[in-house]
């Protein structure tokens, strides 16, 4: 059988990770983790494209990773407009989207660009795989409460849906007939209810909804920000990094590292407890909440993200939430292998790619 070399590039926002797959297996891969200092020295996303190419050039330079003949390269991306799932091949049209950042900006925009330019240096295909925003909303769940507003689905789709198909193959039933809640805590944190694989509902960190996270503020009291909008000493750049990038931990502890502030509850630090304490709260609240979007009937509670390596954490949601459904953690992600899998069914002509078409 013939072996495809495939580059998975996942920037995230408080890490690049970086993989090497031959067909299913991994054969390299390597974590750099961002301090919030490194990362907020850049006013935009797109800002951030020399720092972290270098960084994985680099990487992939010292391993020599880059003299062995890649086949495609994979990118984790971005804000594009909405759409379905699925492997996109990168065109002008990704790049020009994620490059302005038509629907925002977030550190994943970086991977579509990223893996494009790998991709051209070395006359490769470059892709993206189910970006933050594939969206399999319900009706009733884009009403905001405002005609003005629509609810968006951005959420951690490659995630959540590489984590619920997993688990679906590990019981032996098929993804599609499951209810699941899938609760993905990094940098952000989203929640989604999966019913019968599609995400019928989710919170959008990224506008502002959810629990707090190491970089989020996660959901507010509108009536306060609208007031804060009308202050001085406050502008539009300012508030919209309060609600992503230095909202949450980092504006009330100074570190985006959920690690640090478990240290910090350790050496008996109470605002940091507090916080945590909160962020534990909110989590299993919007948990409960998107029970109700499954009208209870759920299968599992899936957590996953860097969070979920904690047992602790594991440990305090277990204990709000197991009245509604079994639980089960997948640590970490798997992003990588979900990417490398999009890229890999292309290259076997099992599927095309998909174009993205916006206009
Ligand atoms: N063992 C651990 N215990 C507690 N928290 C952890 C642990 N390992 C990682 N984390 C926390 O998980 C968060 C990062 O998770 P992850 O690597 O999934 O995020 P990311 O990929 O940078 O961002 P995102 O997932 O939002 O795109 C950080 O706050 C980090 O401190
Ligand atoms: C993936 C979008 C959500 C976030 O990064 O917080």
């Amino acid at each position: 059988m013939k072996k495809f070399k495939i580059l998975a590039i996942n920037p995230g926002s408080t890490s690049t990770k970086i993989s090497v797959f031959e067909n299913d297996d991994e054969i390299f891969t390597e974590t750099i983790r961002h301090s919030s200092d490194d990362i907020q020295q850049f006013k935009r996303i797109i800002n951030q494209f020399e720092f972290r190419k270098k960084i994985i050039e680099k990487v992939l330079d010292e391993n020599n990773l880059l003299n062995e003949g890649l086949h495609a390269v994979v990118g984790r991306g971005g804000l594009l407009r909405p759409l379905s799932g699925g492997t996109y091949l990168i065109e002008d049209a990704i790049l020009r989207d994620l490059r302005v950042g038509v629907s925002g900006e977030h550190a994943s925009n970086l991977g579509g660009i990223i893996a494009y330019e790998i991709g051209k240096d070395f006359h490769i295909p470059s892709y993206i795989v189910d970006p933050v925003v594939v969206d399999e909303l319900e009706p009733v769940a884009r009403i905001s409460g405002i005609p003005e507003i629509e609810r968006k689905s951005i959420f951690h789709a490659l995630n959540q849906k590489a984590v619920a198909r997993s688990y679906a193959k590990e019981i032996g039933k098929p993804y599609e007939s499951l209810n699941l809640i899938v609760v993905h805590m990094g940098g952000g944190i989203t929640i989604g209810s999966h019913k019968n694989g599609r995400v019928i509902d989710v919170t959008n960190a990224l506008d502002g909804e959810g629990p707090l996270s190491s970089e989020r503020s996660g959901a507010l009291p509108v009536g306060d920000i609208i007031k804060m909008c009308f202050e001085k000493k406050y502008n539009e750049d300012f508030l919209k990094k309060r609600m992503v990038g230095k909202g949450g931990a980092v504006a009330y502890l100074r570190t985006n590292s959920i690690i640090e502030v478990l240290n910090l509850i350790e050496k008996g630090d109470k605002k940091a407890k507090l916080i945590f304490d909160a962020m534990i709260y909110q989590i299993s609240k919007e948990i409960g909440a998107f029970s109700t979007v499954l009208k209870g009937n759920v299968d599992t509670i899936i957590l996953t993200g860097g969070m979920a390596y904690s047992e602790k954490i594991i440990d305090l949601i277990k204990e709000r939430v197991d009245f509604i459904a079994p639980i089960k953690v997948y640590p970490g992600e798997h992003e990588m292998s979900a990417l490398a899998q999009g890229a890999l069914r292309i290259l076997k002509k099992e599927e095309i790619p998909l174009i993205y078409n916006p206009d």
